[in-house]
C-alpha cells in the first residue's frame, strides 16, 4: 500500500541548516563581490594615487630646484651686465662642459627686453659636445625648437618667473625668470631659461630617490581623466597625465607596481570565508549533534514510553526530572499515561463488576469458571460451585419497593462475600437476585458446608422480610455441585447441576442447601426450621 514519505526532525533540520549555510555562502559570495573586493581594489587604487602622487612632487621639486637655480643667476648683477654688454667675459668664466653636465643642465639661454635672442649655450645632444650660439644657425639648430617655445612663453607673460613642462622629444624641464639687478631694482633687462632634459639618466635618478620604476611617454591626445590604471596579474601600471607647454599634449608620468600588497590582502580574505565556512560546517555539526543529545533522543524515550505504557519506567527515568520542555512533555506524558491507567482500570472494574453490590459480575465469574475448571480437570483436583437466590425477592421488591430492595441486596452481598473471603472463594452476582460461588480444590462435602456458612450468615443478618412465608428475614436458597471425576464434565455442564440443585432446594421449600447428584437424583442436605 502506498505509504506517505514523512522526514525524520533530523533530516528536516539537516536540510534547513544547510539551506541556512547555502544562505549564509550566497551572502558571503554577494558581500565578497559587491563589497570586499570592490574595497581592496579601492584600496590598491588609493594606494597607486599615492606613489604617483610622490612621483608628482619629486617632479615638482626638481621643478622647483631649477627655478631656484634659474633665479639665482638671472638676479645677479654680472648676468645683467652681461644682457646689456658689459661683462664680454661671463660666458667664459661661468660656462663649461663641466657645469653644463654637473647640473644636468642641457641648454641656457639669455633674451633681451624685446625677447631675441643674446647667448644660447648648451650641450648638443647628438654630440654631447658643449657649445656656444649667437643664433639658431648651422649646429645650433637643434635648439630652435626650444627657443621658439621660450620666446613664445616671454610673449603670453614676460612680467613672471615660471616652470614648464616642453612637449620635445625627450621631454624637458624649463624654468625662466626675468633678469634684473642682484638688488631686484629696475625693469628687467631681459630673460633666462634654463633646460633640463628629462632624458634616460634623469629617469634614472628619479628612479633612485623615489625607489620606483618610472616611465615617461608624451601623449598626442588630452586624457579626461587624471589617472590611468591597468590591472595585469601580477602588476599594475599607472599613468598620472600632467599639462605640457602644448595643449594638444600631456606628459604621461607611469609607474609599475607589483600587485603583492592586493594579492596579500586578498588571500587574507579567501582565508578568513574558508575559516568562517569551516567554522559554519562546524557549528552546523555541533547543533545537530546537541539537537541529538538534547531533543532527538529525548524524544525518542518518550515514543518508547508512549509505545509501552510504561508508567513506571518513565516514572525512574530522568527525563520527567528535566525542567525543560522535554521535562515538561515527559511529565504530561506521565499524567496521561496515569490517567489513562486509572480509566483503564475503571474500565476494567466497570466491565467485570457489578456496579450495585461491587461483587464480580457474571462475564468474569465465567472467565474464573472456564479457568479454574480447566485447570481442576487437568489437575484432576476438586472442584465445586454454588448457585445462590434469595427466596421471595420479589414479595420483598413489592413490599419494600425497589430502593429497599437494592439495599437489601448490597447487604446480602457484603455478608456473602465477608464469608467468600473468610474461607477463601469467589463469588459472584450473575442474575438479578441470584449469586454464584467458584469454589477451587473444594470437594462437594466441603461446598455443602460453605453453601451453609452462608445461609448461616445471611440468617444472622436478620435482614427483615415480613412478607416472607419461611421466616420474618430474608433467607437464601443454595444449589451445590462439584466435578466428579468418574463423569466428564465442563463449565457449563457444572453450573447446569448447580442451577439444578437450586432448583431441587426451592421445590423442596426454600431457605435450604442442595446438593446435586445425578441428572435424577438429587439431593437436600439441609433446610431450616422455617415453617413449610
Ligand atoms: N430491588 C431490586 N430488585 C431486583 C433486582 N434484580 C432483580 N430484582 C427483583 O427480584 C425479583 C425476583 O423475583 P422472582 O424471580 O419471582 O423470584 P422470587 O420472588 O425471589 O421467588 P423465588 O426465587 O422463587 O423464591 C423480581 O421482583 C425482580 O424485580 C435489583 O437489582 N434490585
Amino acid at each position: 500500500m502506498f505509504q506517505r514519505y514523512s522526514p525524520s526532525l533530523r533530516f528536516r533540520f539537516l536540510t534547513a541548516l544547510c539551506a541556512a549555510l547555502i544562505l549564509a555562502l550566497l551572502a558571503l559570495a554577494g558581500v565578497s563581490k559587491w563589497l570586499i573586493l570592490p574595497a581592496l581594489l579601492a584600496e590598491e587604487r588609493s594606494v597607486v594615487e599615492q606613489e604617483l602622487d610622490r612621483l608628482e612632487r619629486s617632479l615638482k621639486l626638481e621643478e622647483q630646484d631649477l627655478l631656484a637655480k634659474v633665479r639665482d643667476w638671472a638676479t645677479w648683477d654680472d648676468t645683467y651686465d652681461f644682457i646689456n654688454g658689459d661683462a664680454p667675459r661671463y660666458s667664459e668664466v661661468n660656462f663649461s662642459q663641466q657645469m653644463f653636465e654637473d647640473m644636468r643642465y642641457q641648454l641656457m639661454a639669455f633674451f633681451n627686453a624685446r625677447g631675441d635672442i643674446h647667448f644660447l649655450a648648451g650641450l648638443n645632444p647628438s654630440s654631447g659636445q658643449y657649445q656656444t650660439c649667437a643664433d639658431l644657425a648651422n649646429e645650433c639648430a637643434w635648439m630652435a625648437p626650444l627657443v621658439a617655445s621660450m620666446q613664445a612663453s616671454i610673449n603670453e607673460d614676460p612680467e613672471q618667473e615660471k616652470t614648464a613642462l616642453y612637449a620635445h622629444i625627450p621631454p624637458a624641464i624649463v624654468a625662466s625668470a626675468p633678469i634684473l639687478r642682484t638688488d631686484g631694482s629696475g625693469p628687467p633687462t631681459g630673460w633666462l631659461f634654463k633646460v633640463r632634459k628629462m632624458d634616460n639618466n634623469w629617469l634614472a635618478l628619479l628612479e633612485d630617490y623615489t625607489g620606483l620604476i618610472i616611465s615617461l611617454d608624451v601623449v598626442d591626445e588630452t586624457k579626461l581623466t587624471q589617472t590611468d590604471l591597468l590591472r595585469f596579474s601580477n602588476t599594475i601600471h599607472a599613468q598620472r597625465f600632467l599639462p605640457l607647454n602644448r595643449p594638444d599634449r600631456q606628459l604621461a608620468l607611469g609607474t609599475r607596481l607589483d600587485r603583492s600588497r592586493y594579492f596579500a590582502s586578498l588571500d587574507t580574505f579567501r582565508y578568513v570565508l574558508l575559516w568562517t565556512f569551516g567554522l559554519m560546517l562546524i557549528v552546523i555539526g555541533l547543533v545537530l549533534l546537541l539537537l541529538e543529545r538534547m531533543v532527538l533522543r529525548p524524544l525518542k524515550s518518550l515514543a518508547r514510553f508512549a509505545q509501552d505504557a510504561n508508567i513506571e519506567a518513565l516514572t525512574n527515568n530522568p527525563l520527567t526530572q528535566r525542567r525543560d520542555e522535554i521535562g515538561q512533555l515527559a511529565q504530561s506524558f506521565l499524567k496521561q499515561f496515569e490517567r489513562q491507567a486509572e480509566l483503564t482500570a475503571e474500565l476494567t472494574e466497570l466491565s467485570t463488576h457489578d456496579p450495585l453490590t461491587g461483587l464480580a459480575n457474571r462475564r468474569l465469574f465465567d472467565k474464573n469458571l472456564i479457568d479454574a475448571t480447566q485447570e481442576a480437570l487437568n489437575q484432576s483436583t476438586p472442584m465445586a460451585v454454588m448457585m445462590i437466590d434469595i427466596d421471595y425477592f420479589k414479595l420483598f421488591n413489592d413490599h419494600y419497593g425497589h430502593l429497599e430492595g437494592d439495599t437489601c441486596l448490597q447487604r446480602i452481598a457484603d455478608t456473602m462475600y465477608e464469608v467468600a473471603q473468610t474461607h477463601g472463594f469467589f463469588i459472584a452476582r450473575t442474575g438479578g437476585e441470584e449469586f454464584s460461588a467458584l469454589l477451587p480444590n473444594t470437594s462437594l462435602q466441603q461446598a455443602i458446608k460453605l453453601g451453609q456458612a452462608i445461609s448461616d450468615a445471611v440468617d444472622a443478618l436478620a435482614y427483615p422480610h415480613h412478607m416472607s412465608p419461611l421466616a420474618p428475614h430474608v433467607t437464601l436458597s443454595v444449589g451445590v455441585s462439584a466435578l466428579d471425576p468418574e463423569e466428564p464434565a465442563n463449565a457449563s455442564s457444572l453450573m447446569r447441576s448447580a442451577d439444578q440443585a437450586l432448583y431441587q432446594a426451592k421445590a423442596a421449600g426454600r431457605h435450604r442447601v442442595s446438593q446435586f447428584n445425578s441428572p435424577l437424583a438429587s439431593a437436600e442436605v439441609s433446610t431450616h426450621n422455617t415453617p413449610p
